[in-house]
């Protein structure tokens, strides 16, 4: 063992990757359409800490800790060897998940203990397993996540936890790389190449949770900002006042890849229609953009920006209803703002979920306050987040 392997064995290494909002867009942007999303300031945590193989023959275990749930997962390295093959790690750009190797950690899943209320943590299970296994192959390790995000419920969960494992298993790996050693625990940024795997690897992942993902969220979590999205293009977007969103959790479950194949049935139903309104969103996406940019540069007012703003996500919202995606708690906190003379829209794939309002900056404390309580009254849960900031860091600790 090289002293390289040494020193990450001694090692814990954490990476954060934020949640987003979609303020416009989503759906659409599987089916081709440009999307606008941003990164907000509640992070999933992933860490993990290389461990050494027993002394006695024992070829130790693949850990993974979900301290929010308060489950502990376990996977003997012999068995994930039995099950996987040799897997040695790979360095470089992923190969994605075959149906093999994807039938084979459904096979693994069934080892573990999931508790059938939390049996949607399958899905992540399992991204965790392919990420690990083809990055570091099966070697005994143990990887603790926590997260500020609510979990499935539109604020990018998924592609937050992908992003932040995938930058911890390769920074272990030796693959991207911080400088480290200071021991001083602060996060730092990767370079933008480090990013580029980092957000391939996320793809991948996310694929596994989502079945279709567009691979808007993951590429938001990882490189942060305001960005405009379009089949796999990503275009920063500058913006000096960033919106400021009231974000409501419906606290209706929902999940991700259901709803966006109930849409893709859609389509595949009235295409012609769907496709006129995948159209009708792109252009709201490019007219958003241009406004995002317009106020950067002080071509327009920030109240004619909200404005617009607030008539554009008003309209996506309509559309996405027309996608079958909206849900009768939605169409409540819809109700509640228009009270308020607030624009509100779902965020995500919808069907329960997050829904963002829009606060503009002349609104009064006292009026966000009353519509926060009413919504609350409602069962929902509100707070406020601070949008378009940073993208995955990472920290050895
Ligand atoms: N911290 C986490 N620990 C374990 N699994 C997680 C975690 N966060 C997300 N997941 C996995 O991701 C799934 C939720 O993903 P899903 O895409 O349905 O919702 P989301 O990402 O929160 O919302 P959206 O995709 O609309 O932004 C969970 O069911 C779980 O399998
Ligand atoms: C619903 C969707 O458009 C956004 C989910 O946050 C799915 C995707 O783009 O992968
Ligand atoms: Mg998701």
């Amino acid at each position: 063992m090289s002293n390289d392997d040494r020193d990450r064995e001694s090692m814990e290494v954490r990476a954060r990757a934020p949640g987003k909002i979609i303020l416009v867009g989503e759906h659409a942007v599987v089916h081709g359409s440009a999307a606008v999303a941003a990164a907000i300031d509640l992070y999933t945590t992933s860490s993990i800490s290389l461990l050494h193989e027993g002394e006695d023959g024992d070829a130790g275990a693949v850990e993974l800790d979900l301290r929010d749930s308060d489950l502990v997962f376990s996977w003997p390295c012999s068995r994930l060897r039995r099950a996987l093959g040799e897997v040695s790690g790979k360095a470089g750009a992923p190969t994605p998940c075959s149906p093999d190797e994807l039938a084979a950690i459904a096979k693994l899943m069934e080892d573990q203990e999931i508790p059938e209320a939390k049996i949607w943590l399958s899905a992540g299970l399992s991204a965790f397993l392919y990420l690990y296994t083809s990055i570091l192959g099966c070697r005994p390790g143990k990887a603790v996540v926590t997260s500020d995000l609510p979990i499935g419920a539109g604020l990018g969960s998924s592609a937050a936890f992908c992003v932040s494992m995938s930058g911890a298993l390769l920074t272990a790996a030796g693959t991207v790389g911080i400088g480290g050693g200071s021991g001083v625990e602060e996060w730092e940024l990767f370079g933008k190449d480090d990013l580029e795997l980092v957000n391939q690897w996320a793809f991948q992942g996310e694929k596994i949770i989502h079945g279709k993902p567009s691979g808007i969220d993951n590429s938001v979590s990882t490189f942060g900002s305001m960005i405009k999205f379009k089949k796999g293009e990503l275009t920063n977007l500058k913006s000096r006042n960033p919106v400021k969103m009231l974000i409501t959790d419906t606290r209706v479950g929902r999940n991700t890849k259901a709803l966006v194949a109930g849409v893709s049935e859609r389509a595949s139903r009235h295409p012609d229609a769907m496709a006129s309104v995948f159209h009708a969103v792109n252009s709201i996406s490019e007219e958003l953009s241009s406004i995002v940019e317009l106020a950067a540069e002080d071509e327009i007012a920030i109240t004619s920006k909200e404005d617009k703003l607030a008539e554009l996500m008003e309209m996506n919202q309509g559309l996405l209803q027309c996608m079958g995606v909206s849900h009768s708690s939605i169409e409540t906190v819809l109700r509640t703002t228009l009270k308020y003379s607030l624009v509100s829209k779902l965020t995500g794939a919808g069907g329960g979920g997050c829904v963002l309002t829009l606060i503009p900056t002349l609104s009064a404390n006292i009026v966000l306050e009353k519509v926060a309580t009413e919504l609350e009254s409602h069962g929902f849960r509100c707070f406020k987040v601070e949008v378009g900031g940073r993208g995955l860091q990472v920290c050895r600790g």
